[in-house]
């Protein structure tokens, strides 16, 4: 397969369960390495860059999210800065106004001293995603960031990494699973069947019925949403139809 991520992009990666889609984000950000092939970063090969000249160009948010560690909310926002901290990792006043910021753009001030094992899936998730925002970088990669989420806080943190992909220019590549939400928030869409992406193309070129119903086997109703004209997805119970094979789909795309 061939994926490029552009500055100022987001790009939403689609697919069925076990598609590949995690294993496809575990090798861009070099936590996989390929059998053949290869992954380029700013035009250079992503083995040639050390783990912190890395971690300071991309911030990786996996679907697991943040582990239950005996820290709190601001121990872990900070651990976001040490990529850019010296050889003694202590913050400095440029560290701590960065978490400051954060905790207040991603509203997790109030439970800045509450231990991360306390928090809900979903408060959790909020802190994982401000501490990839405390690391500043280039390019995020998100795994099904909302999935713990209720609506309001679905389009809180996706509102924010929008926000902050036009104003830093930002690089964004985030697995969804919910088709409308990603209509929303992706200028350009792909989507993985069976280890391979089989379509690609702006939010109107994939949120269509004949793709939908080819790659996830059930037949949705696409209208328009009547505000911002992005194509939605109705689900209906009783429409699931038989997956097609990817052949088929890899003979029909190339
Ligand atoms: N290291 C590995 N070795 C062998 N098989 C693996 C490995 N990692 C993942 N797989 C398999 O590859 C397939 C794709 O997994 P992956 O997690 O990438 O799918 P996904 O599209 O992210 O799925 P989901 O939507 O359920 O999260 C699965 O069948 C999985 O079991």
């Amino acid at each position: 397969m061939d994926l490029s991520i552009h500055r100022g992009e987001i790009v939403g990666l689609l697919g069925p369960n076990g598609s590949g889609k995690t294993t496809l984000l575990r090798l861009l950000c070099g936590e996989e390495l390929p059998d053949s092939g290869g992954v380029e970063l700013e035009g250079r090969d992503l083995k040639q860059w050390s783990s912190r000249e890395r971690a300071k160009k991309m911030a990786v948010l996996p679907q697991e999210g943040l582990p239950s560690v005996p820290f709190t909310v601001e121990e872990v926002i900070m651990m976001g800065r040490h990529p850019h901290q010296g050889i003694w990792p202590w913050a400095g006043d440029g560290d701590q106004k960065t978490v400051e910021r954060v905790m207040t753009d991603t509203q997790v001030m109030q439970d800045r001293d509450r231990p991360i094992r306390l928090l809900s899936g979903g408060e959790r998730q909020r802190v994982a995603i401000a501490k990839a925002m405390a690391q500043e970088p280039a390019l995020l990669f998100l795994d099904e960031p909302t999935t713990y989420l209720d609506i309001a806080h679905q389009l809180a943190v996706l509102d924010q990494i929008k926000r902050w992909q036009q104003t830093c220019g930002l690089a964004v590549l985030v697995v969804f699973h919910d088709l409308n939400l990603a209509a929303q928030y992706c200028d350009r869409l792909a989507i993985m069947k069976e280890g391979v992406i089989c379509h690609r193309g702006t939010p109107t070129e994939i949120i269509e019925e004949s793709v939908i119903q080819e790659v996830y086997g059930v037949k949705p109703l696409i209208i328009r949403h009547p505000e911002t004209h992005v194509p939605q997805v109705l689900l209906q119970s009783g429409k699931i139809l038989e997956p097609t094979r990817t052949s088929n789909v890899m003979s029909r795309h190339g």
